[in-house]
């Protein structure tokens, strides 16, 4: 039969393109075709008749081979595409596909094995270069995703961001708005009296701590400025100082303004709101008028002077700042505590350092420093000039005992200045007359 085949095989052997080898049961070589000789750069003489191990020197003592002849192929009749991978001394690195089958005579024995060798090299480095390139470009993808992915997260997280600051600008410019609106000073505090020296001795020997300051007087006295000055002498200077006139908001509203509301914890609260408390994080609350209180928010004050806590309207969780206190009132709190008005205990975390500023009656030399710098000011807006404040307006200024103190004062000159038509202040008021009428009513 091996005769028989073997011609069968060397004619039809030539027209394979594939390299193809006939070994005996022994591994040697029979036969090769035209292709393997090519492929191989091998020569038919050192060829046949050799075990397959040592053809071209040893150069096909492969494991791989050895695997497939030895171990695999007496299992299996026939196998495909046993790949093995070979770097040849002549044709350098090759990677084959090798095809083997047995061939068995009449009496099943093995007579022949045919082994086709297919040179997938440029076919597989192609593919693996492909799987290479996939491979690179989809860590690409999955990088560039990873990227996109953290890219989408800061953006959303900065968005989140810019929401909240700017809902702060807005809790801020509204708040603002609201100052604006309010004529205040920011010029010095005018005066030379001992009175005003003493306060001012007081403003600096506590502005910087974080003490709880409570500025008593009566109206128009100054206190405000006082608060301010406090403010601009502390550590949190750089921060604004927030107003809270306790008087002038109605008492269903106070406490959302203090403390802030969430959307719709109540009727109207259709968005959420800061209180001041919230904005005054790391700066100054300034409460005047804060006599004027309402008891039931009394306590909730107390609990955020004694530890810095509230909640907002609407929300059960806890905020916590930082906030120093200046409260200021016309009022004689103590009475108000005599009277049941006024929380005893709030009184007392308030008055931890009290700094009461003089009536301008008493402080009478304070008139004329205070005259003048006012006539300049309003003539100066009024564009009016004023050169000349004669001796009987200045004795009726002095004599005068200001209930309404400078904030009167201010008042009584801005008329005068409007009153005066020449260069000397002339009075629109008749001072004598308002005090006799104002002791008569008892007002004094
Ligand atoms: N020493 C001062 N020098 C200059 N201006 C002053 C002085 N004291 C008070 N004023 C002015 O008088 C006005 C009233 O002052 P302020 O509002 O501070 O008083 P207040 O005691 O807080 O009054 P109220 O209790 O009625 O709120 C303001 O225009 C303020 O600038």
């Amino acid at each position: 039969m091996q005769k028989n085949f073997l011609n069968i095989f060397t004619n039809a052997l030539s027209s394979f393109r594939e390299p193809l080898m006939v070994l005996d049961p022994d591994l040697k070589i029979i036969k090769a075709n035209q292709a393997f000789y090519m492929t191989f750069c091998a020569k038919q003489e050192d060829t046949e008749g050799v075990l397959i191990y040592d053809l071209g020197n040893g150069q096909w003592n492969i494991p791989r081979l050895k695997e497939l002849l030895e171990n695999i192929l007496p299992e299996n009749t026939m196998l495909n595409d046993f790949e093995v991978e070979h770097s040849f001394d002549v044709i350098g690195p090759k990677i084959m596909h090798l095809n083997a089958r047995r061939i068995y005579n009449d009496f099943k024995k093995v007579e022949l094995i045919l082994l086709a060798i297919e040179d997938v090299t440029k076919s597989e480095h192609y593919k693996r270069d492909l799987e290479d390139i996939v491979e690179k470009r989809t860590i690409q993808l999955v990088l560039e995703k990873q990227k996109t992915e953290h890219e989408k997260r800061l953006a959303e997280e900065a968005l989140e961001e810019i929401k909240v600051l700017k809902k702060q600008l807005e809790d801020e410019r509204a708040y603002l708005k609201d100052e604006i609106k309010l004529e205040h000073n920011h010029e010095n505090i005018i005066g030379q009296s001992d009175g005003l020296k003493y306060v001012l001795f007081k403003v600096e020997q506590i502005a910087e701590s974080d003490t709880t300051v409570m500025v008593l007087g009566e109206t128009g006295t100054g206190k405000e400025l006082v608060a301010r000055a406090i403010h601009s002498f502390s550590n949190r200077k750089n921060q604004a100082l927030i107003k809270v006139n306790c008087a002038a908001l109605p008492s269903n509203l106070i406490e959302s303004e203090l403390f802030g509301h969430e959307k719709g914890a109540f009727t109207g609260a259709d968005r959420s709101h800061k209180g001041r408390f919230e904005i005054a994080d790391n700066a100054t609350l300034f409460l005047y008028e804060i006599g004027e209180l309402p008891l039931e928010l009394q306590s909730k004050l107390l609990r955020v002077i004694q530890d810095g806590e509230f909640e907002r309207l609407g929300n059960s969780r806890t905020t916590k700042v930082d906030v120093r206190i200046i409260a200021a009132t016309n009022r004689n709190l103590e009475e108000e505590v005599e009277k049941g008005r006024f929380r005893r205990d709030l009184w007392y975390r308030l008055n931890v350092f009290p700094i009461t500023m003089p009536p301008l009656r008493e402080r009478k030399e304070d008139i004329p420093l205070l005259t003048d710098f006012y006539i300049n000011k309003i003539s100066r807006r009024l564009g009016k000039q004023i050169k000349v404040i004669p001796k009987n307006v200045m004795n009726a200024l002095l004599n005068y005992h200001w209930p309404g103190n400078v904030r009167e004062l201010e008042n009584v000159l801005e008329r005068a200045v409007i009153n005066s038509s020449s260069p000397k202040l002339h009075l629109a008021d008749d001072l004598d007359k308002s005090y006799k009428h104002l002791s008569k009513d008892g007002c004094n």
